[in-house]
């Protein structure tokens, strides 16, 4: 039976680990979420990523507008927060509504308060295996797979899903931590027979219990980003975990895994940025 990878409370020592930084710099850093509409999903992160913030010592705040903002009403509002020194971090809530293109919003973030990661300055630096700002949930689980002492170094990963928000930074990460890295997709051929080639399986494709027991090599890490609210209401991942329990040496959770890990390093960019923005 698999190892449970506790994200929840790696996540809990990340954050207390950040409040204790904080405590000694001497300012608050700050961090504001942009919010357009009402997307319900995003109520709930909006709200555990305020918590965690003020308890860690950071200014949080949601700039909150309405769903009919229009594109370049956002676009002024992102500018303002660029010129205001007392942000730190800034993050647009994804999905925005469909008449805001999100690469603009995203593209309009100044790359030094990128707390994200999404800007393309952001997503080319760590492509090319510069310094900057990286994704939270990629970042997230980087730290789980080391916490856990997952051996990286010469491992087979396969990384399930390309988006630009997890897939594919999470396929750079790994491979700078020498993992031999596949990138799967929805149209991978045999994706089960490349599924069991891997000792570190990272799946982010948001489809509720995709992986199942057969595709998971005996013995290896189990990654679940996926956070799937089924009709019934459970949230599920997009690994049947029963199953891959069965067959992997460790495996995170859902909910309590990767998602807590995006919020503490959340936090971690923020404060990151703040450092490097006053240095
Ligand atoms: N610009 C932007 N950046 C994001 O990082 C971003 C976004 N937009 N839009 C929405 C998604 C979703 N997301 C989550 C983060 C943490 C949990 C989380 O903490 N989940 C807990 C609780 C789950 C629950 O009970 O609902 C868990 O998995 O244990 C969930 C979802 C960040 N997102």
């Amino acid at each position: 039976m698999a190892r449970i990878l506790d994200g929840k409370a790696v996540a809990a020592r990340l954050r207390a680990g950040l409040a204790e930084r904080v405590a000694g710099i001497g300012f608050r850093p700050g961090l504001v979420v942009v919010r357009v509409g009402e997307d319900p999903a995003s109520g709930v992160y909006v709200r555990n990523k305020d918590r965690a913030a003020r308890e860690a010592g950071f200014e949080s705040r949601t700039l909150h507008l309405s769903e009919d903002t229009a594109e370049d009403a956002l676009l002024r509002e992102i500018a303002a927060l660029n010129a205001d020194p007392a942000v730190d971090g800034i993050l647009v809530q994804l999905p925005l509504p469909g008449h805001i293109r999100a690469e603009a919003a995203i593209a309009a973030v100044d790359p030094a308060k990128d707390v994200d990661g999404f800007h393309p300055i952001n997503a080319g630096r760590l492509a090319s295996g510069l310094p900057g700002l990286v994704p939270c949930t990629p970042r997230g689980v980087m730290h789980l797979l080391r916490e856990a002492g997952v051996k990286l170094r010469g491992a087979r990963a396969i990384v399930l899903g390309r988006s630009q928000i997890v897939g594919r930074p999470m396929a750079q990460l790994l491979l700078g931590a020498d993992c031999t890295v596949t990138m799967a997709h929805s149209r991978t051929d045999d994706l089960p027979a490349e599924c069991r080639r891997a000792d570190i399986l990272v799946a982010a494709v948001g489809r509720p219990e995709m992986v199942r027991g057969g595709w998971i090599k005996p013995g290896a890490t189990v990654v679940d980003v996926g956070i799937n609210r089924l009709p019934d209401g459970r949230l599920v991942g997009d690994v049947a975990f029963t199953e891959a329990e069965t067959m992997a040496a460790a495996i995170t959770p859902v909910p309590g895994g990767v998602g807590p890990m995006t919020i503490a390093c959340l936090l971690e960019n923020t404060l990151e940025a703040a450092l490097a923005r006053r240095a």
